[in-house]
């Protein structure tokens, strides 16, 4: 039976079952199954995910409408019931109450507590921790949450400490090998490795290109990271087309054994060089045997029998000289011998007797990997075990794939990739990274749940790390502090205040009786810190304080506990500032200071009172005189006036900028050079005299007697203008 009814503005259908009858009818019991719904259309709410509950109800009330009010009283009161569970599992925090976990990192910690980040930076200044390599995303301990949280006069909540939950392993490995019984032969997969120059990827191109004219016209190879070459004899070779040591090295140090076969490239006319023997070492550290393609033997210098015994000083040894490396002369340029070069690959795969799996989950190596505009996220892979098909879901790395199509190296869709095989694969969500090993999963959820535990895993390590790094730093620094604690820690805090000024030597330190009178380019300070610490970290920056700076610093005295009233005397006396740092200056200390005019400037973050002591330091300097030009001319002409018996030099100009006006200052310049600075004598547009002439107007000015003009001199108007300086002071944040 199913009732709709009205539950706090939103609809209830309520479902009413016999379930059980106990002793007898009178006693049977039903229940309720109720479920919110969207009144208007008495559809079930989205977010009422919660499952259908029960209630019982006796069938004495078994009357439709009383069945719904004791049924909607239960709901309440099984709702209500609820309610307090959930609050009882998240209990609210009280005001100054932190809840905190072992691990946060300084941002998380500024979060719980509603601080900023500065704050947190703050209340650390003064423990073993070292600011510098702290980040807002460094983890803190335990221990310095909690003081964090203690010098900011808040609680923490140190019985929800919560452990974090060990998470299960649910990572995708590779299967155990195969029985043997059910491997069938694959392609080898060849790396060819050789020094600079000596001709690998013009070997690739040939290779690549037998391969094209082997093909149906019109097929077009492209850069996939690896090709397939299919031989007259039917056999395959997948060479990888990703020359050079780094890719090859690349995927060693993940471990991934992608190559089974190394051809070392070595030009004919050179011989074994650097690289060479590199690639040797390379081949051999990765057990994987060497195929010797003696290149360039179309070039008339070239020497294959010198290469070959060159090769035995590093241990590679040819078959005529007993050996077990087969040697092919080749020309990688005409393409000549390349079959044969071809054949001895496949001569040495069938002895590897290389074979694989190629039923059950998938397993493979990404041979390339990248983000195409239109297609997404590509790779390329060489697949190891198991046929790869469209659909498969695939994990690399930390991301992962449902394959969406798959193609060969000439861009033909292909519906199946077996073992050696290498193909390019659409759909992955990110692109992973060359050199991950592929692992198929039996679903989409599971590959979620593989890349997330990845994630996961990586960021532990990264915490770790983060953790070790912080620990090393902290170690050193407390070992430091312990040091210097050691020192001051027989001395009386007049002694240590003397270590202090002898550290700080750098600064000034007056004495009254030696000032005789107010220096305007002064700021003398009074430094108050709650701690000793606190001001030897201060006194530590004004160290950096540059001496000879146009305004001198002189910290005139520094020490622990509020203001006093001493320290406004002193204050007054040397026409001071007081400065303090996490301490208080009491309603009658402020009267005092406003009486006489002396700033107390109380600060709780270090740097934002040195700022506030720079901005002190400015209003002190002396301003400078900055010119602002008002306009510029240029004298075309030159000729004088006889003024009385005087000949005055005067010069035809033309405004090129702005204006000139004769009340302003004016300057000539030569060749670039100032040669003449002052006032007008006289300005004049044709005869008359003016104050102003504008941009493009011609004039007659005259300077001085003295003064004699060229044509193409140049006369700037200008005003003189007081620029408050700024100390170039840089306390370092
Ligand atoms: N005559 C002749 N020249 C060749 C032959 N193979 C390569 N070359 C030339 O040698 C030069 C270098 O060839 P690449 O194939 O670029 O050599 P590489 O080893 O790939 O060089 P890197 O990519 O720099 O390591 C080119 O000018 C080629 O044309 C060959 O068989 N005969």
């Amino acid at each position: 039976m199913w009732a709709k009814c009205k539950e706090m503005n939103r609809g209830l259908i309520l479902k009413f079952e016999k379930l059980v009858q106990l002793r007898g009818a009178r006693q049977q019991l039903c229940t309720l199954s109720y479920r919110r719904v969207n009144r208007a259309q008495w559809k079930p709410v989205q977010s009422s995910a919660q499952p259908m509950r029960s209630v019982l109800l006796y069938p004495q009330f078994w009357q439709k409408d009383k069945l719904i009010s004791i049924a909607l009283s239960q709901h309440r009161h099984l709702a209500t019931k609820e309610e307090t569970k959930q609050k009882k599992k998240k209990v609210p925090l009280t005001k100054g109450e932190v809840e905190i976990r072992q691990k946060m990192t300084v941002e998380e910690l500024a979060r719980a507590m509603g601080k900023d980040i500065d704050h947190i930076y703050e209340a650390l200044l003064y423990t073993d921790i070292d600011l510098d390599s702290l980040e807002p995303d460094s983890i803190l301990y335990e221990d310095h949450i909690k003081l964090v949280i203690k010098k900011s006069g808040m609680k923490y909540k140190s019985a929800k400490l919560k452990e974090e939950k060990e998470r299960e392993n649910t990572d995708a490995v590779k299967r155990p090998p195969a029985d043997p019984a059910v491997l069938t032969p694959r392609p080898p997969v060849v790396t060819i490795l050789g020094h600079v120059d000596h001709g690998k990827t013009t070997l690739l191109d040939s290779l690549r290109k037998t391969q094209v004219a082997s093909m149906e016209a019109g097929g077009i190879t492209q850069h996939i990271g690896a090709f397939l070459v299919h031989l007259p004899s039917g056999e395959k070779i997948t060479f990888l087309d990703t020359p050079g040591h780094a890719a090859f090295s690349a995927m060693r140090a993940r471990g991934t054994h992608v190559t089974d076969i190394v051809i070392l490239v070595v030009a004919a006319e050179d011989g074994v060089m650097q690289q060479t023997i590199e690639s040797i070492q390379h081949a051999k550290n990765a057990g994987v045997p060497l195929i010797l393609a003696i290149n360039k033997c179309d070039k008339p210098e070239a020497d294959p029998e010198r290469v070959k015994k060159e090769l035995l000083a590093h241990d590679v040894v040819c078959e005529e000289f007993g050996g077990d490396v087969q040697a092919v002369n080749i020309s990688a340029l005409k393409g000549e011998n390349l079959m044969v070069l071809a054949e001895a690959t496949v001569a040495l795969a069938e002895m590897l007797e290389l074979k694989a799996d190629s039923t059950g989950l998938v397993e493979g190596t990404i041979i390339e990997s990248r983000k195409d505009k239109g297609k997404g996220p590509v790779t390329t892979a060489i697949i190891q075990r198991g046929t790869l098909r469209k659909g498969s879901v695939l994990v690399a790395g930390k991301t992962w794939a449902k394959v969406r199509f798959m193609f060969d190296e000439n861009g033909k869709a292909v519906e199946a990739a077996s073992p050696g095989i290498p193909v390019e694969i659409m759909g992955w969500k990110e692109v992973p990274s060359a050199g991950d090993e592929i692992l198929e999963v039996e679903s989409e959820q599971r590959a979620h749940e593989v890349v997330s535990w990845r994630t996961y895993v990586e960021q532990q390590e990264r915490m770790k790390r983060d953790v070790e790094v912080i620990e090393a730093r902290q170690k050193e620094h407390r070992m430091e502090y312990e040091k210097k604690q050691q020192k001051l820690a027989h001395l009386t805090w007049r002694q240590r205040k003397a270590v202090l000024y002898k550290a700080n030597k750098h600064l000034m330190f007056s004495k009254p009786k030696e000032r005789t009178e107010m220096d305007k380019n002064v700021l003398s300070v009074i430094v108050k810190g709650d701690v000793d610490g606190s001001i030897e970290a201060i006194l530590n920056i004004l160290d950096s304080y540059d001496a000879d700076d146009e305004c001198k610093l002189d910290i005139i005295h520094f020490g622990m506990g509020d203001i006093s009233e001493t320290d406004i005397s002193l204050a007054e006396a040397f026409n001071g500032v007081v400065f303090g740092f996490s301490v208080k200056a009491n309603d009658s200390i402020k009267q005092l200071a406003a009486k006489k005019g002396i700033k107390i400037k109380l600060h709780n973050i270090i740097y934002k009172l040195i700022e506030d002591l720079k901005d002190e330091l400015n209003s002190r300097l002396p301003p400078s005189v900055a010119e602002n030009t008002i306009g510029e001319a240029s004298v075309l002409d030159i000729f004088s006036v006889t003024v009385g018996k005087t000949k005055i030099p005067v010069a035809g100009c033309r405004v090129q900028k702005g204006l000139l006006d004769k009340k302003m200052k004016f300057k000539l310049l030569r060749n670039g050079d100032v040669i003449w600075k002052g006032s007008l004598s006289s300005l004049k547009h044709h005869k008359d005299d003016v104050q102003v002439i504008k941009t493009g107007m011609d004039c007659g000015l005259s300077l001085d007697k003295y003064i004699e003009f060229n044509i193409g001199d140049e006369i700037i108007c200008y005003e003189e203008k007081e620029v408050q300086q700024t100390t170039s002071w840089d306390p370092g944040f």
